[in-house]
């Protein structure tokens, strides 16, 4: 039988998904962000207390800023996704965040960090003006999504290598990798990646061209954000 040359063009093979191309083509920076030293020091317990205590003020400041975020991919979905089901995913994900401020506070206290008296780091305010430029009419809905999924997508890969087998994570920071770090959470992030690639799939080349300058700003972000919370150690 003849053989039938196997033609893959990146991002336009319709056999494999828009997200692994993206994955295997930038794997490179995407490992920066989940492989990052911050994440490194948790997962073998080199970590000093102070950088995880700048880490916790400054997530708690970029998730008040998220949460807007989320809603506004909700009426995003509701306006655009010609699939009911992205609502409810991502009507979840909103749903645990209201568990996840009261989280941070309960954290806060138990390490004596002042969430009231946290100010915003530079990389914390640059991601936040981000985020909101995302919740733009100007943002298509499989944009926005892209955005979302990888956000959520570069903390539960982060902290599931931090639970990896052999790890040496500091008790006070089990916690913190669990919360990002489970499986549960893993599978959420499949099904925002599963609506990814659905979008994807229909969008125009423009649309999809968009969102994967948009994937990268936000491994670039989370690069940005793990390196100030390791901080400048001679502070
Ligand atoms: C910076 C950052 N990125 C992602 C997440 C997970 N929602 C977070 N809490 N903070």
């Amino acid at each position: 039988m003849e053989e039938t040359a196997k033609i893959s063009v990146t991002g336009t093979d319709s056999n494999i998904p828009v997200t692994e191309t993206w994955l295997r083509k930038h794997r490179l920076i995407y490992d920066g962000a989940t492989r990052h030293p911050f994440i490194v020091s948790i997962r073998d317990g080199s970590v000093d207390f102070s950088s995880f205590k700048r880490w916790l003020g400054q997530d708690y400041i970029f998730v008040r800023s998220f949460v807007p975020f989320v809603a506004s991919i909700l009426m995003k979905s509701w306006k655009e996704s010609t699939d009911e089901s992205d609502m409810e995913v991502i009507l979840g994900g909103m749903a645990s965040l209201n568990d996840e401020i009261n989280w941070f506070k309960n954290e806060a206290s138990k390490h004596h960090v002042s969430l009231t008296s946290v100010v915003p780091q530079n990389a914390n305010i640059n991601y936040c003006r981000f985020l909101e430029s995302l919740m733009s009419s100007e943002i298509e809905y499989p944009v926005a999504i892209t955005a979302f999924w990888a956000i959520e997508s570069v903390y539960q890969q982060s902290f599931a290598h931090c639970l990896e087998e052999g790890n040496r994570v500091p008790q006070e920071l089990k916690e913190t990798c669990e919360r990002w770090g489970n499986e549960g959470f893993g599978a959420y992030c499949d099904s925002l990646r599963g609506i990814v690639d659905l979008c994807l799939q229909k969008a125009s080349a423009e649309v999809t061209a968009k969102a994967e300058v948009f994937f990268l700003s936000v491994v670039e972000h989370e690069v940005e954000f793990w390196n100030m919370s390791i901080g400048d150690a001679s502070m």
